[in-house]
């Protein structure tokens, strides 16, 4: 301890002789130093104040100016209590506009895209042009596994082309049996929840388990059964996702700066939960592959119908097996893609029948009549139900379970004409485009669900689940998993709105969540 506070009290000293300059090198030193402040100097000037105002090729477009020298906006973003906002009063500040310019971290330009035409070019024109950036696949790649969500370019085609196999009509129609009983399931569940609470239900808690228990059992074949009480699969998987304030916070600091490593007790169980989930989750593709192949690497045949099954069978049938690694990274997506999206559109159709009571009762009866003729209905029936459609894209218009998906241009690209230089942070947000006044209207806002008896503008206007090839794959699944829940409890269930309070939404957040969760009053209709 004396030595090192000898060296370090000798060392000041000849620093201090440098400036003095009764040390020869100091002329060296001082120059050095001057210059190295000079060029900092130079470059922030030219990064904060010259290059947004003067050079950039995005500077042109409209966007907030009252950001924050090094945070950007994203401290509005922050205390703005909506993760939809401030983005949404931009779109309806600058409503002609295509793009526009903001700043994030580091003060770095970023694109929130507003209109059509950018949003087609974005995703559906030059979908290769962009990539994930990084720190999203940082912060999520260890929870959502990397399966299609983080594959790019030439890998993320080669495996999206298997995967459409696994996600056929012919395939997911198989799949509707378990709907059906875990619909059934719901029921039993809501009949109790009359029975010893008078019939008030919170909706997150109870989408969030049967969404997980239908992809446990469709994607996995495995009946986690969480509905009934959470299995230690539903613990760790919540915990992961929705940890306590500290955790929430700890999460959206890791989007920017790494803090996983830091040795904090909230670290620890997050780092511990996940990969509890992994590994659960890799022993049942191991037992699977197990199952389905002889001992010379050939499938055998099988009754199992789930994605997993699926989608080994459609490699090894394509004599390209993949590695335990890869259908892990698959089957992980699905759990996170699969259920909580399906679990928030669940909970805002229950919000939205409970506070429309007309739209309550003219769905039903739509439902009633189909049933009426065909007590079991299949895919199509479900299709034809026309005030069922335009109920459920409704919903996932105004309450779009997903809020945003970043890009980073992978290249200098032209988007609706404005060159957008390499490395430019691209926000996609359905919200931008869904609760856009000048493609849906004035009342875009409002719910309603026989909008869409009207022509639709373009198939973009659409974009819960985004469009062009990295489009949700998950879209029918979730969709006929969703009707057939509707079907089963608006045939034999009223649901009452109890939230007298405005809606505090939970903020940062991938998914549109109420905070403190969303409750309704359900009761049996007579029989
Ligand atoms: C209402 C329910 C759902 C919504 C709103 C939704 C929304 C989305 C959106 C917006 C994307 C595009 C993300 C991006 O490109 O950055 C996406 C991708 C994806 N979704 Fe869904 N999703 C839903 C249900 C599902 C289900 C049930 C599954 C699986 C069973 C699933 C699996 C996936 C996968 C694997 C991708 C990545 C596709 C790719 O990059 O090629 N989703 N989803």
């Amino acid at each position: 301890m004396r030595n090192q506070l000898h060296l370090a009290v000798s060392a000041l000293g000849a620093l201090s002789l440098a400036f003095t300059g009764e040390n020869p090198s100091v002329g060296i030193l001082q120059a050095f130093l001057v210059i190295f402040l000079a060029i900092f100097a130079a470059r922030a000037t030219y990064r904060l104040w010259i290059y947004p105002n003067f050079v950039s090729p995005l500077r042109h477009l409209p966007g907030p100016k009252n950001h924050h020298f090094l945070l950007g906006h994203m401290i509005s973003q922050f205390f703005s209590g909506n993760p939809n906002e401030p983005y949404l009063s931009w779109v309806r500040q600058w409503p002609d506009a295509e793009m526009i310019r903001y700043f994030t971290f580091g003060n770095a330009e970023a694109i929130l895209v507003t209109g059509l035409d950018a949003f087609r070019d974005v995703l559906s024109v030059k979908p290769y042009s962009f990539v994930k950036p990084e720190l999203y696949k940082r912060f999520l790649g260890p929870v959502v596994g990397k399966g299609l969500v983080f594959a790019e370019g030439e890998e993320h085609k080669a495996h999206r082309k298997l995967m459409a196999g696994p996600f056929a009509l012919n395939k997911l129609k198989q799949l509707i049996p378990v709907f059906k009983e875990k619909a059934e399931h719901l029921s039993g569940y809501f009949d109790r929840a009359i029975e010893v609470d008078g019939g008030t239900v919170e909706l997150v808690k109870t989408y969030t388990s049967i969404t997980l228990d239908i992809i446990g059992v469709a994607a996995l074949g495995v009946d986690l059964r969480n509905l009934d009480a959470p299995t230690p699969f539903h613990v760790c998987y919540s915990r992961t996702f929705d940890p306590p304030i500290f955790g929430q916070a700890l999460m959206a600091i890791d989007i920017f700066v790494p803090i996983r490593w830091i040795p904090l007790e909230e670290n620890r169980k997050y780092l511990s939960y996940s990969a509890e989930v992994h590994r659960m989750t890799l022993e049942i593709v191991r037992d699977r592959i197990r199952e389905l192949t002889d001992e010379n690497g050939k499938l055998v045949a099988t009754e199992r119908k789930d994605l997993l099954t699926f989608l080994i069978q459609e490699t090894y049938e394509a004599e390209n097996p993949w590695t335990e690694q890869e259908y892990l990274g698959h089957m992980l997506n699905m759990l996170a893609a699969g259920h909580e999206t399906t679990a928030s559109a669940l909970q805002w159709a229950t919000h939205a029948l409970a506070k429309h009571p007309e739209v309550q009762t003219r769905l039903r009866s739509e439902i009633l009549a189909m049933l009426k003729k065909t007590p079991n209905p299949g895919y199509t029936e479900l299709e034809n139900l026309r005030y069922l459609n335009n109920f459920s894209r409704e919903v996932l218009r105004v309450w779009c379970p997903a809020i945003e998906s970043p890009r980073k241009a992978a290249e200098d690209v032209l988007v609706n004409g404005v060159l957008i230089p390499k490395g430019t942070y691209i926000l996609l947000m359905p919200s931008a485009i869904q609760l856009n006044p000048r493609i849906w209207g004035d009342d875009a806002d409002q719910f309603r669900p026989d909008r869409w008896d009207g022509k639709i503008a373009d198939a973009h206007a659409f974009a819960a689940f985004f469009q062009g090839p990295r489009q949700c794959i998950g879209r029918v699944f979730s969709m006929m998993e969703f009707k057939i829940i509707l079907v089963e409890i608006l045939s034999k269930f009223q649901f009452d709105a109890v939230e007298t309070e405005e809606i505090v939404l939970v903020n940062p957040s991938p998914l549109l969540r109420p905070s403190g969760g969303l409750r309704a009053k359900v009761s049996r209709l007579p029989s």
